[in-house]
């Protein structure tokens, strides 16, 4: 039986003609339908955002109370929530439980904000002929803010939007993509059931160029915060004025394997954090750079360790690589192998595709103007680059569009900071690949790969406005 799911608007489950299929990503089979919002539905969204955030202002502590409420309804829904997760993306239950904690946390950890925005003294008295005035900043919610968001972390990733919103007294209006909308309309439900007032959150389904771009141009909305590729970011940019906007792009991760590196810890981890959900996640490790001194010591044992990564069905537990989001991604990805082959490339290992699964990939004697390398393959492949001189590996890596994170493995502690000063990303993991995030940590890329930070203290800093107030005391 196809289940079947509605819109959020306004406090309400409403119903709509027009339907959206989302599949099994496994079977490929219909899994569920959703109500596809049109023009309309949109308009009510953000008409009910707009109310809510002008006539109904909820205390800190109001907020904070249901934000935590939220993080406990997420754990005590937990094997639901995976359960649907790893039918809509395709994404192992092993990886989507780990994604229900890691989203409690996020919602927890806003929740806690909620009670610490504020602003600051200013010094004015210290300004000659101003004696006489005192002054501080408030920080005040945006207004309306709009958030669209990815197929790869269908909750986690909302939840970095929508709670740190909330924490901050925005109203929301939601555009999940169609690929996996279910898992943010359960997370809606949890925000009912945990006492939201209407109108604070709304959840509206459809394709980008027709649901997004019409949020794109609706000038209610105060402040956008996307998730997802740089073309698409790009769009918005250029077309959302002067409104605030945090970019959240992709990546083509590099990792270096210095010749003073732990290269059992390097192999283990790097082979753990290249494949996790078929590669398609915006920090998985794309592009290794290993030291001629120890490339075949890595190369053996990286193998090794891909050997024991189970492939297959994302409902077995113990699956760590399933399939990708379609068939068309994995064919688009093996057509990248396919041309970096034909350019003088090699299958070091992996390489074959059935239907959407590809198999874990490394590839070999690739050149920087392969797109294997030099743009963001969101698969399941890894590039293993050689070098001999560290300065000219980072000058390597940078020449990348991209600098969302990245990681070295040394233990040579020179050679550690020398990397963290000069590889351009927004954060640099040491003795660990780049595919390391806990929710708390700033996140956020250089260059192609955004602007503005994401995790809540640092998504409430860009979701409010510092107002200072200067008071003009009388003479005595
Ligand atoms: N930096 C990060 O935190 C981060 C996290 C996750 C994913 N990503 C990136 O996201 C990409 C993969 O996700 P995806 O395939 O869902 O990305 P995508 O850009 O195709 O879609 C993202 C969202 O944008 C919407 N959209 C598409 N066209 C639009 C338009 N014209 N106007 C408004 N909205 C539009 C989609 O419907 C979806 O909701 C990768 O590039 C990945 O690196 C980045
Ligand atoms: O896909 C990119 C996400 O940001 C991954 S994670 O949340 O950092 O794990």
């Amino acid at each position: 039986m196809v289940k079947s799911y509605k819109l959020y608007i306004n406090g309400e489950w409403i119903d709509t003609d027009d339907k959206l299929e989302v599949l099994n990503k496994y079977t490929q089979e219909t899994y569920a339908e959703v109500a596809k919002a049109s023009e309309k539905e949109v308009n009510q969204a953000v008409e009910a955002a707009q109310k809510a955030f002008k006539n109904n202002q909820m205390s800190p502590y109001k907020r904070y109370e249901i934000l935590k409420r939220v993080s406990e309804l997420l754990l005590e829904n937990k094997e639901e929530l995976a359960q649907n997760m790893t039918m809509e993306a395709g994404k192992p239950l092993k990886q989507t439980r780990t994604e229900i904690d890691r989203a409690s946390q996020t919602v927890e950890l806003s929740a806690e904000e909620a009670k610490r925005v504020h602003g600051e003294g200013v010094p004015v008295e210290a300004a000659p002929g101003s004696e006489n005035r005192m002054a501080f900043t408030i920080k005040v919610p945006v207004g309306v803010v709009g958030a669209i968001s990815p197929f790869n972390f269908p909750i986690n990733l909302v939840a970095h939007k929508i709670a740190p919103a909330i924490a901050a007294g925005n109203a929301v209006v939601l555009k999940p993509t169609s690929k996996t909308p279910i898992s943010a309309l359960k997370l809606a439900e949890l925000f009912e059931e945990a006492g939201l007032p209407k109108g604070f959150l709304n959840v509206v389904v459809g394709s980008g160029s027709t649901v997004g771009n019409q949020m794109m141009e609706d000038s209610r909305i105060n402040m956008y915060t996307f998730t997802g590729s740089a073309k698409v970011g790009l769009k918005l940019k250029q077309n959302t004025g002067l409104n605030k906007l945090i970019l959240e792009l992709g990546n083509n991760s590099p990792v270096i394997v210095d010749k003073e590196a732990d290269v059992d810890a390097a192999a283990a981890n790097i082979a753990a954090k290249s494949f996790a959900f078929a590669g398609q996640v915006c920090i998985s490790v794309q592009r290794i750079y290993v030291h001629e001194e120890v490339k075949e010591e890595f190369q053996n044992k990286l193998v090794d360790a891909i050997k024991d990564l189970n492939v297959g069905d994302p409902n077995d537990p113990e699956t760590d690589v399933g399939p990708m989001i379609s068939e068309e991604e994995a064919k688009r990805a093996e057509s990248w192998i396919e041309e970096a082959k034909d350019a003088g490339a090699d299958v070091f290992y992996g390489g074959e595709r059935e239907g959407a699964l590809l198999k874990p990939t490394v590839m070999t004697n690739v050149t920087n103007d392969m797109k294997v390398v030099c743009e963001e393959i969101f698969a399941p492949v890894v590039s293993m680059i050689p070098f001999s001189n560290m300065e000219e590996c980072i000058n390597e890596v940078n020449q990348s569009q991209y600098g969302l994170q990245g990681g070295i493995f040394t233990q040579n502690l020179d050679t550690a900071f020398y990397a963290a000063k000069n590889v351009e990303v927004g954060g640099l993991m040491i003795n660990d690949s780049s595919q390391y995030r806990v929710d708390l940590m700033p996140y956020g890329g250089v260059k192609s790969s955004g602007w503005g930070k994401e995790g809540p203290k640092y998504s409430i800093d860009e979701m409010t406005e510092e107002r200072l107030v200067v008071m003009n005391l009388a003479q005595k």
